[in-house]
């Protein structure tokens, strides 16, 4: 079984799936430590050495290499993961089932105020223009965001009990 979970930045993706796994037994892959892992870099310097372009070409090819694994996996992609590329295509065709955590732009601007850092696409815009930027941003990647098979609202939800929630998704 593959489960997949996509979503915008700071969606937790990460945190959910990783007890989400533990939970079910199964392995976890965090796509964006995957691609670190192989670099041998953070994303952060992938992105500032190599650019943006590089990054998401590889970051294609690694949903591939990570979807072909013959086992079952929970797997977090990257906030952009769906959004380039065939990506949505590979995720809709290989996951048994792909989760939106879908949250609200303030319930998101209040999680990335406080992680800006590791975060290259939004490390240098200032906190009076992150509410702007994150609502332009999450418009133009919610249809790739929605077409995944579950839409799950996280808003004021912990992710303990987001983790239940897509048990019973299951
Ligand atoms: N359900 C939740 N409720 C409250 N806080 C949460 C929840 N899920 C995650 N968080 C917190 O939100 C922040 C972002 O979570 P996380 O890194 O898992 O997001 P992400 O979707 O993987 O982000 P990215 O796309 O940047 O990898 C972390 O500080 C995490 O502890
Ligand atoms: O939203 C995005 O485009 C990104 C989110 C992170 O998970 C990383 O994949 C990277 O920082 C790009
Ligand atoms: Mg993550």
């Amino acid at each position: 079984m593959k489960i997949v979970l996509v979503g915008y930045m700071a969606s937790g993706k990460s945190t959910v799936g990783r007890l989400l796994a533990r939970q079910l037994g199964i392995r976890f892959i965090d796509l964006d430590d995957y691609i670190e892992e192989h670099q041998k870099k953070s994303i952060k310097t992938i992105f500032s050495e190599k650019g943006e372009i590089f990054f998401r070409k590889l970051e294609h090819q690694m949903l591939n290499e990570v979807l072909g694994k013959e086992e079952s996996l929970v797997i977090s992609t990257g906030g952009g993961t769906p959004c380039y590329g065939t990506n949505m295509t590979i995720i809709l065709d290989e996951a048994d089932h792909s989760i939106y955590l879908d949250l609200s732009i303030p319930n998101l601007l209040d999680r990335i105020s406080k992680e800006k850092e590791n975060r290259p696409l939004v490390k240098n815009i200032s906190d009076k223009e992150l509410p702007e930027f994150i609502g332009k941003h999450l418009f133009e990647r919610r249809p790739y965001y929605m077409q995944a098979k579950h839409i799950l609202d996280c808003n004021g939800t912990d992710a303990e009990t987001v983790v239940e929630k897509i048990k019973e998704l299951l």
